[in-house]
């Protein structure tokens, strides 16, 4: 394997069984063995059939074979894409795919491009795919009816590996999780479970649950999926709830903590992202960014004059309500604005030396804005009221990127209606995706629709750490974001 994780395969021409020369492949020794036999299979011949090197599947990226002489091409390159830790048997099912053998040992190929310089055709056929696995066919030079119409193909796996991942136990998704959707699908894939997807199934819920239970060992949720004691109640054999989401409030903790029921969180996954978005709000409420865009774009300028001018960010006194992972990263970022840095936690941090603030309230008076970072829980619910903001006073600012209802949502549109005080940055909101009208007609007041988490990056690496995740609850390893840890 060369050091950007591409294998390179060698065989000469020819069909007959003397003609293999020396391989070199990655993926474990079942893919090395599944090699083996498949080139066993085709050419007869054990002993000569290969010598491969066996490299840690993990760094496999692409797959490069040379002069295969059936399917007949000068050249070939296989992408694999997905050939996670400890996923064996990959490279053996490309291998597979590639010679038209039929698999005996479950295979999970998440996707597999398959690009090639020759004009010859390629016999595909529609075994030796995981059912989950996408193909698409690139072709370099000249057209050829016979490839275009493969173009993409999604292939129903060999009868023994199908039955496999049946057997798999089941990792249940109730509601669709939109950052799948973005991700892409094909990126979800194990040889140690499969998704069971709720919302594909006509059954009614309870019916459904009931039905699959037995096999049901894991719940994957996001945000907008709330994970209740009657939900557990239905699933005796679940060890692990896994979220998308850094809130938790969606899920019964105690009914879990009860249960024995580990629960992992996207942990710091979109600490940065949540907290540029963080900052930007409040740039944009102190400074005035969307409501003089929409001047402008008025025409107004021109008509008017001057739009009035913002506030200027460094050297306010920033009070941070939840100091984890996203209270740090705010709480820095800010810091190199010029700007003073106090909080409020459930308990003071030993080695932080920013001013700890016992009440919000009291944090409120001392401070000019307030980021609101901390989880939504009993207590922290409606924490954020009209005696905290009148607290915070006529020329407070407020930033939420914590969840709605940490926030008492009337008594703040009231506070802003009467200008107690002076503006707000939401990200967040009590009644998603409603969000109190009042707020659209204001300058002082800017929206976002629960989006700071998101950004394609963060997508990539919260995907990571989600199959880590259930890939380490499958492996009676120790969960890598563990709530509580
Ligand atoms: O709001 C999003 C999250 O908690 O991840």
């Amino acid at each position: 394997m060369d050091m950007h994780g591409r294998c390179y395969l060698g065989v000469h021409h020819g069909t007959s069984g003397n003609d293999v020369i020396r391989g070199f492949w990655g993926g474990g020794s079942t893919a090395a063995a599944s090699t083996v036999k498949a080139i066993h299979s085709l050419t007869g011949d054990s002993q000569r059939a290969i010598d491969f090197a066996d490299c840690s599947s993990h760094e496999l990226k692409e797959v490069i074979l040379v002069g295969w002489a059936y399917p007949p091409m000068e050249r070939m390159k296989l992408s694999v894409d997905g050939c996670g830790k400890g996923n064996p048997g990959v490279a053996g099912a490309v291998w597979a795919v590639v010679t038209g053998l039929e698999l005996a040992w479950p295979v999970v190929l998440r996707r597999l491009i398959l690009e090639m310089d020759s004009d010859n055709f390629f016999p595909f056929n529609s075994h030796g795919f995981a059912e989950e696995c996408l193909v698409s066919i690139k072709r370099k030079g000249k057209k050829n009816p016979l490839l275009s119409r493969a173009s993409v193909l999604k292939m129903a796996v060999s009868t023994d590996c199908h039955k496999a991942q049946q057997d798999f136990p089941k990792v249940l998704i109730l509601k669709p999780i939109s950052f799948i959707a973005h991700v892409g699908e094909q990126h979800y894939a194990s040889n140690k479970f499969t998704f069971l997807k709720a919302y594909d199934s006509s059954l009614p819920l309870h019916q459904f649950l009931s039905t699959h239970s037995p096999s049901i060992k894991a719940i994957l949720s996001s945000v907008g999926t709330p994970i209740t004691a009657d939900i557990l109640q239905l699933l005796p054999e679940v060890g692990v709830v896994v979220t998308t989401s850094v809130g938790l409030n969606q899920v019964d903790l105690p009914e879990c903590r009860r249960r024995g029921i580990k629960v992992a969180n996207a942990g710091s996954v979109f600490s940065d992202d949540v907290a540029d978005l963080a900052v930007g709000l409040l740039i944009d409420v102190l400074r005035k960014v969307s409501a003089s865009d929409g001047y402008v774009r008025k025409g107004l300028w021109a008509t008017k004059g001057d739009y009035p001018l913002g506030s200027k960010l460094g050297g306010k006194r920033i009070g941070i309500v939840g100091l984890g992972n996203i209270g740090f990263a705010v709480a820095k970022r800010l810091e190199a604005f010029g700007c003073g840095i106090s909080y409020n936690s459930r308990k003071r941090k030993p080695h932080v030396s920013y001013p700890f603030y016992e009440s919000v309230c009291e944090l409120a008076a001392n401070c000019d804005v307030l980021v609101i970072c901390c989880e939504l829980t009993d207590q922290t619910r409606h924490m954020i009221n009209k005696e905290v903001l009148s607290a915070l006073g006529k020329e407070g600012v407020i930033v939420n990127i914590g969840r709605g209802a940490i926030i008492n949502e009337k008594e703040m549109v009231q506070c802003l209606v009467q200008g107690e005080i002076a503006g707000a940055g939401l990200d967040v909101f009590e009644n998603e995706p409603d969000v109190p009208v009042e707020l659209f007609a204001m300058d002082n007041v800017v929206l976002s629709p629960h989006v700071a988490v998101f950004t394609p990056e963060s997508f990539l690496d919260l995907r990571d750490l989600v199959m880590g995740n259930l890939e380490a609850f499958f492996s009676n390893k120790p969960l890598l974001s563990e709530y509580g840890d």
